[in-house]
């Protein structure tokens, strides 16, 4: 393994109940390469393979071919070693409602193994990267949604990971804890934390994923920055507003058969990367000036990048 990399997959598949009726490839040809201090993201619908991927990382399941390693182990067979190392937040909190927040982490630290001599000052710290000091002594019961996915995010934190493991952290989440939760998984990388985290939001991988692979049905189908993956399809448009709907369509059928064009409602999408003549079409415009509000230009997003890579939109 290049030391660089604190999780290698190489060339991995995973395979449940193979040589069964019930045999279902979940992942196939697999390749992962992540830095340490990185933010990973695994960007995929329902289903593509994230959860699978975090629990071979995490050592739960084995693959079925090709290599893995974490930190230089192999995590299925170093299983314990690698969890003294990586922290995992599962989508289910698993927390104990009946606790307050501080209890839960008591009982979390001391299950862990973490120094008695330092147990409360860790809480304390870890109560204040996620902003719950205020609400310690409050039973989780009472906590919101998002507040949860915060205080499991404390407990992961608790063992003093190199890795976190974050399988949809905003899944289901209000925006302000959505945000509280970016900003704190940033600040985290921010001191040298590898966060490798699954998402289905693209917004997600966008604000967040310095480095982003994208699986659809178990395979890998494109990976990079987001920034890389938006430039690979490279597809900018210019957005045409009009008045009415029906101005849009009067032009649309003007100048369909010579532009890559769209028609939606009242916009016309054009790609201008197979526009040669820019100041052609503008001149073509401009006749209908007075039915056009303006033109705006429009860069890619991840969600035309998947629409790319898969053919289908992302929530399909
Ligand atoms: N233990 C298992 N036995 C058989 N099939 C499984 C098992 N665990 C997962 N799968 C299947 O493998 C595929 C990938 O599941 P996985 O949970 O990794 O997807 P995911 O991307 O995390 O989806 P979600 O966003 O819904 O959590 C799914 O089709 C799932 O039904």
């Amino acid at each position: 393994m290049e030391k660089e990399f604190v999780v290698e997959f190489k060339k991995v598949d995973l395979i449940f109940n193979k040589n069964s009726k019930k045999e279902f490839k979940a992942l196939e040809a697999l390749d992962i390469k992540i830095k340490s201090g990185q933010i990973f993201c695994l960007l995929g619908p329902n289903g593509s393979g994230k959860t699978t991927t975090i629990n071979l990382i995490n050592g739960l399941l084995e693959p079925t071919n090709g290599d893995i390693t974490v930190l230089g182990m192999k995590p299925s067979k170093s299983r314990k070693t690698v969890l003294q190392k990586i922290s995992l937040v599962p989508q289910e909190t698993a927390l104990y409602n009946d606790l307050t927040a501080r209890e839960n982490l008591l009982f979390h630290a001391r299950y862990y193994g973490v120094n008695r001599k330092y147990i409360s000052e860790r809480i304390d710290e870890v109560l204040g990267i996620v902003q719950l000091e205020n609400r310690q002594n409050d039973r989780v019961g009472t906590f919101s949604g998002g507040m949860q996915r915060r205080l499991a995010l404390a407990r992961a934190l608790l063992t003093e990971p190199e890795i976190l493991l974050l399988d949809e952290p905003t899944l289901g989440v209000d925006v302000q804890s959505r945000n509280a939760i970016w900003e704190q998984i940033r600040t985290l990388a921010s001191v040298g934390k590898t966060v490798i985290l699954t998402t289905n939001y693209m917004e997600e991988a966008e604000e967040l994923g310095e480095q982003v692979l994208i699986i659809d049905k178990g395979k890998p189908v494109g990976s990079g920055s987001p920034n890389e993956l938006k430039r690979h399809i490279g597809q900018k448009q210019m957005i045409i507003h009009f008045t009415e709907t029906r101005y849009a369509k009067q032009v649309y059928d003007d100048i369909a058969k010579d532009y890559d064009v769209t028609f939606k409602g009242n916009q016309l999408h054009v790609n201008t990367n197979a526009l040669n003549n820019q100041f052609q079409l503008l001149q073509q415009l401009s006749k209908y000036e007075e039915h056009m509000n303006h033109i705006e230009y429009s860069e890619p997003n991840l969600q035309d990048v998947f629409l790319h890579f898969t053919g289908k939109e992302l929530r399909d």
